[in-house]
C-alpha cells in the first residue's frame, strides 16, 4: 500500500492513513486502498473491529486539494462519488468501526470519521468542514451525515462557516463520542475496540443494519426492520448461550 498502513492485530485491524507530510489528505489512490483493505478482511472472523487513524499530527486534512486543478465538473462529480461511495461502504461495513481522531479531522477527513460508528478524539484534535472557504462544500457525505448526527442548526453552522472547532466543543454537541488526553488516546481506543470485540458479533451486525437502513425512511419501516432483525438474533448460538448463562446464574 502506498497511502495507508494496514496493521492486523486480531481482533483489531488498524487502517492508518499515511501521507503525513500532506496531513493524510485523501487522494484517489487512498480511496482505492482503504476500500481494498476493507474488502480484504470482510469475511475474516478473526478481525472484529476496524480502527481508522492517521500518522503524524493529523487524522486527515480532507480531500487532496492539489488534485482539484485537474477536475472539470464531470471529473469532480466522479471524484466525489468515488469518495462518497467509500464512506457509504465504511458506514455499512459489517464490523464495528472507530475513528481515532489524533489531530486535524477536516473536510473529507471528518467525513470519513462521520462514516465510522464511533469517534474518539484527542484533546488537541480540531474538526471542521472548511470546504466553503474553497468555494465548494463537503462532497463525501458530510451534508447528510452531519445533519443526522448533530441536527440541522449546528450542522449548517459548521458547514456554512467552515471554522475549525475544538475537541471539547465537538464532544458537547455530540460530534464525537468522547475526548481523551492525547497521551492515552491509543490505549483508550484499543480498550474500547477490545470491549466491542467481546460482544456477540451477529447482534452487532444486526444493530448496524437496523440503525443504518432503518433510520432513513418512514418510522414504521425502521420499526419493522428492527423487529425482523430482533427475530434473526434468536437464530444465533451467542443468543442461546448468553440467555442460558443469564438464567442459570439466577436460578441457582
Ligand atoms: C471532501 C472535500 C471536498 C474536501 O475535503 S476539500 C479539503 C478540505 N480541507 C481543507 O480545506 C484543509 C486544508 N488544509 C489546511 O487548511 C491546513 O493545511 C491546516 C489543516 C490548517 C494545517 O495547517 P499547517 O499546520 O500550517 O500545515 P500546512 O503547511 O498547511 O500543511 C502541511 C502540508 O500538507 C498539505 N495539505 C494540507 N491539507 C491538504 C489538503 N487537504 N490537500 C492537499 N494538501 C494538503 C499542505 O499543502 C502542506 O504541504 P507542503 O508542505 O508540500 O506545502
Amino acid at each position: 500500500m502506498e497511502t495507508i498502513i494496514v496493521r492486523e492485530e486480531p481482533p483489531i485491524e488498524w487502517i492508518i492513513l499515511n501521507r503525513p507530510d500532506k496531513l493524510n489528505s485523501i487522494n484517489v489512490k487512498m480511496v482505492e486502498e482503504i476500500g481494498s483493505a476493507l474488502r480484504q478482511n470482510i469475511n475474516n472472523d478473526k478481525i472484529k473491529v476496524i480502527i481508522f487513524t492517521g500518522s503524524g499530527k493529523a487524522f486527515s486534512a480532507g480531500a487532496d486539494i492539489s488534485q482539484f486543478k485537474e477536475l472539470d465538473p464531470v471529473k469532480a462529480w466522479e471524484f466525489a462519488t468515488k469518495g462518497r461511495e467509500l464512506m457509504d461502504y465504511i458506514e455499512r461495513y459489517p464490523k464495528p468501526t472507530i475513528a481515532m481522531i489524533n489531530g486535524y479531522a477536516l473536510g473529507g477527513g471528518l467525513e470519513l470519521a462521520l462514516s465510522c460508528d464511533l469517534r474518539i478524539a484527542s484533546q488537541n484534535a480540531e474538526l471542521g468542514l472548511p470546504e466553503i472557504n474553497l468555494g465548494i462544500y463537503p462532497g463525501f457525505g458530510g451534508t447528510q451525515r452531519l445533519v443526522r448526527l448533530i441536527g440541522k442548526g449546528r450542522a449548517l453552522e459548521i458547514i456554512m462557516l467552515g471554522d475549525r472547532i475544538k475537541a471539547d466543543y465537538a464532544e458537547r454537541i455530540g460530534l464525537v463520542n468522547r475526548v481523551v488526553e492525547s497521551s492515552s488516546l491509543e490505549k483508550e481506543v484499543r480498550e474500547l475496540a477490545l470491549k466491542l470485540a467481546e460482544k456477540p458479533q451477529t447482534a452487532i451486525r444486526l444493530i448496524k443494519t437496523v440503525v443504518n437502513y432503518g433510520n432513513d425512511g418512514p418510522i414504521l419501516s425502521g420499526l419493522t426492520l428492527e423487529s425482523l432483525g430482533w427475530g434473526i438474533a434468536f437464530a444465533t448460538e451467542e443468543e442461546k448461550k448468553r440467555v442460558d448463562e443469564f438464567l442459570s446464574k439466577r436460578s441457582k
